[in-house]
């Protein structure tokens, strides 16, 4: 059988009655994660106006003039919040710098909160653009999506835990309480038809960090999933509504690799401008993250001593942004005929 993108899962089965349903959504699930932790649900109860909004927020910020993004740039907070430029990061190691922009909301967390006194996992105000026709509106919009968006990566990971023969609220009990994740609004200018396509990316082959990520694309496609088995990228062909959904390097850590976080990439060849919207669930950053029960064969050692959530996620976060910094700093020296900056391997 040829490989295919991820399969498009029927996730209404779960806010149903129907017993025999959801128990063949939660094995479609297990199949899933097993084989490489990607698949694509409709169904879900995220409202398709509140998916239109956000989309529009998304293009009416990066419609706005340069000088209106930078205002709200991130590097303005020590926590990640607002705008990053065409170019911050480098996911795929020997390739340039990531043909995106960005928006990065988070919750909205006063400056008194111990989570900002104690610099938790981007963890702190977010930056609201003006300059927007509405702004209030912009921000209610996002901050409604948000919290939308941490309610059906709480739904999903439900049924992940029944994959795992575990109790329906077992990532409940700790994981998902005062549980940390990113909104990020993406745009990727077209690239060039005839561009070096392996050096150039929207966003390098990469894993994603957390646990699970919820990805709503637009009608323009360009994301791609790596197929081991055949070892060839397959096109995730957008779907109205539709999110891609895909467990973290901290998840598959968490089931003592049983469940796989998958390499994935970005290339705008579509000659369209491409937008998307992916929602990065970390958890409870004190949560302590300990190969989870029946993850495994009898006998078998963990593979990873524990790690706190904070401990999992911060540290792949900051690599991505390094190897940018290096990227840009060799061709400075090359210019100036300095020594040159080995880009690093990066460890997403
Ligand atoms: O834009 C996309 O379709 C994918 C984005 C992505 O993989 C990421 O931000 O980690
Ligand atoms: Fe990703």
């Amino acid at each position: 059988m040829p490989a295919t993108a991820p399969p498009i899962l029927d996730f209404s089965p779960f806010y149903g009655t129907d017993a025999q349903a959801k128990a063949k959504l939660v094995g479609d699930v297990k199949n899933c994660c097993l084989h490489n932790g990607f698949f694509q649900i409709v169904g879900h109860k995220v409202p398709a106006e509140l998916q239109e909004r956000t989309i529009n927020c998304v293009k009416e910020f990066f419609a706005l003039p340069q000088e209106l993004k930078e205002k709200v740039h991130k590097n303005q907070t020590t926590w990640n919040r607002g705008y990053e430029n065409l170019g911050s990061q480098i996911l795929e190691a020997g390739t340039q710098p990531d043909q995106k922009e960005g928006f990065y909301i988070g919750e909205e967390i006063p400056t008194t909160h111990s989570y900002f006194t104690q610099k938790k996992l981007n963890s702190g105000p977010n930056q609201w653009p003006v300059g927007l026709a509405d702004p209030s509106a912009f921000q209610s919009t996002s901050m409604e999506y948000y919290k939308a968006m941490h309610a059906l990566a709480r739904d999903v990971l439900v049924v992940i835990a029944q994959t795992l023969g575990l109790a329906e609220d077992y990532f409940e009990k700790g994981f998902t309480k005062d549980a940390v994740a990113t909104l990020r609004y993406l745009h990727y200018p077209p690239q060039q038809k005839d561009g070096d396509e392996k050096l150039k990316r929207g966003i390098g082959a990469h894993t994603d960090f957390g646990s699970v990520t919820l990805l709503m694309q637009d009608e323009v496609d360009g994301l791609q999933v790596w197929e081991k088995e055949t070892s060839e990228w397959l096109d995730v062909v957008p779907t109205k509504g539709a999110y891609v959904v895909n467990l973290g390097n901290m998840f598959m850590r968490w089931s003592n690799d049983r469940y796989i976080s998958n390499l994935h990439r970005v290339i705008n060849k579509s000659g369209k401008e491409r937008y998307s919207v992916p929602f990065f669930y970390s958890g409870n950053p004190d949560y302590v993250i300990d190969c989870l029960p029946n993850c495994r064969a009898e006998g078998e050692e963990k593979k990873y001593p524990p790690i706190t959530v904070e401990g999992a996620v911060g540290g792949s976060y900051k690599a991505s942004y390094g190897a940018a910094e290096a990227w840009k700093k060799e061709l400075e020296g090359k210019k100036t005929g300095g020594a040159e900056v080995k880009v690093e391997a990066i460890a997403v």
